[in-house]
């Protein structure tokens, strides 16, 4: 399988440069930056740390697409759902990892997954979409009388908040207790807020360091705790995630998939 990725600079994009020649059935065949980046031109192995591949950074988008059966996508919202329309208009699977997307945007990826193949998730690692499974178990069997609250940390220099993974992990909570949780979450705390309101599902962000990723759903209740947690410690997983989810693509029909698709957890 032919692979694009968009952000080869990033920590991200890094990763999956360096895990593409490791993976039996795929292969590099474009690594797009944004136009103007000082990388245009160069190795996308060799110009970020790495063996030279000989795939030179583009900013040409359509033409990458060109010659690709999948575009591996860490990037950031604009650029996002700009390659989601350039995939839809080429037909070419669109794997994105990336987070930040506000509803808008979430709203056109839906739309381009009409045209093509789309595997959409906050979190790439088989790890992450297991917990996923046992918070949703975990918030039928409990009900709304448990407090959720979800504590994620990152590194220093992520830019959005909460994380995707603290978000696909309310989704969770959500679905376990049959509720939408656009209607029932509360963020960032500040000031006299008066008590939890019922039914809440909580976030709070964490920044500092290095930080790979780290997740806690907290079920709280009267007299007890539960908390059920996450601790990624190398971005391999994602990149590992990310191109078992491209190969994952070939044969399927164009629409919008999650990564508990690829990993056979939907309806788990
Ligand atoms: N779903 C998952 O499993 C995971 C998701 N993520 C998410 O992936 C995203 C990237 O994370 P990370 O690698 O840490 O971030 P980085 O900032 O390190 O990398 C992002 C890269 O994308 C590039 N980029 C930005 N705009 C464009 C564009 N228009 N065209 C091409 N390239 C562009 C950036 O270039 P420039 O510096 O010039 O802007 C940069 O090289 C984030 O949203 C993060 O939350 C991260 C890890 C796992
Ligand atoms: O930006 C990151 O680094 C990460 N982003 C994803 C998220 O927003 O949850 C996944 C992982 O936690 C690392």
């Amino acid at each position: 399988m032919r692979l694009v990725v968009v952000g080869p600079a990033g920590r991200m994009g890094c990763m999956l440069t360096r895990a593409i020649p490791d993976t039996l059935g795929v292969r590099l065949v474009a690594a797009v930056e944004r136009e103007g980046s000082p990388a245009i031109g160069a190795d996308s192995g060799a110009a970020f740390g790495q063996a030279p591949n000989g795939v030179p950074v583009t900013s040409d988008i359509e033409s990458a697409l060109s010659q690709a059966d999948a575009v591996i996508d860490f990037s950031a919202p604009a650029a996002t759902v700009a390659v989601a329309k350039a995939c839809a208009k080429k037909r070419v699977a669109h794997v994105i990892g990336t987070t930040g997307l506000a509803p808008e945007e979430l709203a056109t990826i839906a739309e381009a997954a009409r045209e093509t193949v789309v595997v959409r998730s906050g979190n790439m690692s088989l790890g992450v979409n297991l917990l996923a499974v046992l918070v949703e178990k975990a918030a039928k069997a409990l009900g709304p009388g448990w407090d959720a609250e979800i504590v994620e940390m990152h590194h220093k220099m992520k830019v959005d908040a909460p994380s995707g993974t603290a978000l696909l992990l309310g989704e969770a909570v959500a679905k376990g207790r049959g509720i939408d949780l656009a209607e029932h979450s509360a963020r960032g705390r500040d000031g006299l807020t008066g008590p939890r309101k019922a039914g809440d599902i909580g976030f709070a962000a964490l920044r500092g360091g290095s930080v790979v990723g780290e997740h806690t759903v907290i079920f709280a209740g009267m007299g007890e705790r539960i908390e059920l947690s996450h601790r990624a410690e190398d971005r391999g997983i994602f990149a590992r995630g990310a191109i078992a989810a491209a190969l994952w693509t070939r044969e399927k029909a164009p629409g919008l998939y999650s990564m508990a698709d690829v990993l056979g957890l939907s309806g788990a």
